[in-house]
């Protein structure tokens, strides 16, 4: 097992864009698997044990913190938001939304691209601050919710060391779908009157965003087994594992929609605002 390094991490954070050494952030990622997964058992083990030694206690406030966690994560997802997007339109007119963006050519992002990436990656572990949010401040835990934090990040974890425009596709279109989530939950935590529509817009998008994946992975399946050549660089585990994935995102997802929005006409929450 490679020793923990967290001086190598944080150098390619402090890094900046230009010049950005991809392939070796690349390595730093891949010789820190098991690490990846040690923080991420680490993360359930402490979300249940805080739930646990929660149960007698009152809820704590924590409504500034939780403002100033949620501005800083919604700054963080509309600057590499647009850092990300701009430079992969060209992929897109030059290649076309397929081939351009999800099949072969967004594995050769600019270095500007790359250390954005990068960031968002690593930001996969951070999120998981969202969760002691909820369980500090005692509100419902959905399993939706931590299951979708722990499964994320393992798999940006195994996929960027690996070439695969399909999953940096979906990294990219995720970040901008979080530039509408978390300003919405920064609104929310400022006590606005956020009418329920907006909630079920951003529900919406999670869910068109997990359809888009999906069909990111049918294409990828017609190419591998209907055509002759297969042009794309992720390999067919890699796609079958994506597709998994956001497979059961959107269950979960359409799950909450249906149980949230529509049974019985909505939960409260979402009609009185
Ligand atoms: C509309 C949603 C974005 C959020 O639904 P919620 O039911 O959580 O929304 P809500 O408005 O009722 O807010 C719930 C309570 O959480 C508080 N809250 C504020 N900021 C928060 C934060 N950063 N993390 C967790 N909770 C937070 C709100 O103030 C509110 O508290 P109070 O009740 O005190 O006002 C939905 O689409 C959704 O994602 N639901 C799944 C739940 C979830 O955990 N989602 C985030 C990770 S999934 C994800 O990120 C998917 C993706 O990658 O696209």
């Amino acid at each position: 097992m490679n020793k923990l390094d967290l001086q190598q991490i944080w150098r390619f954070v402090t890094y900046g864009e230009n010049g950005f050494p991809a392939s070796e952030a690349q390595k730093t990622v891949r010789n820190h698997t098991v690490f990846a997964a040690i923080i991420t058992l680490a993360y359930f083990i402490s979300v249940f044990l805080l739930k646990f030694f929660m149960r007698n206690r009152e809820p704590l406030k924590l409504d500034r913190a939780l403002q100033v966690w949620n501005l800083i994560i919604s700054i963080f997802s509309i600057v590499a938001s647009f850092k990300l997007w701009f430079p992969s339109f060209e992929f897109i007119r030059r290649d076309g939304f397929m081939v351009g963006f999800q099949c072969k050519s967004l594995s050769k992002m600019s270095t500007s691209q790359e250390y954005w990436f990068y960031l968002l990656v690593l930001s996969k572990a951070v999120e998981f601050i969202d969760t002691f949010f909820i369980v500090l401040r005692k509100k419902p835990l959905i399993f939706l919710h931590w299951y979708h934090h722990m499964a994320t990040f393992m798999f940006c974890v195994y996929q960027y060391p690996l070439p695969s425009s399909q999953f940096r596709a979906g990294g990219i279109i995720n970040v901008a779908v979080h530039a509408v989530m978390y300003p919405y939950y920064f609104a929310r935590s400022l006590h606005l009157r956020v009418p329920g529509i907006v909630a079920k817009l951003v529900t919406s998008l999670q869910l068109v965003q997990f359809l888009s994946f999906l069909i990111g992975s049918i294409y990828h399946y017609y190419v591998y087994y209907f055509l002759d050549v297969y042009p794309c660089d992720s390999s067919i585990i890699q796609v079958h594992t994506s597709t998994f994935l956001n497979s059961s995102y959107f269950l979960l997802f359409a799950n909450f929609f249906f149980k949230s929005y529509i049974v019985k006409g909505g939960k409260n929450k979402y009609k009185s605002e």
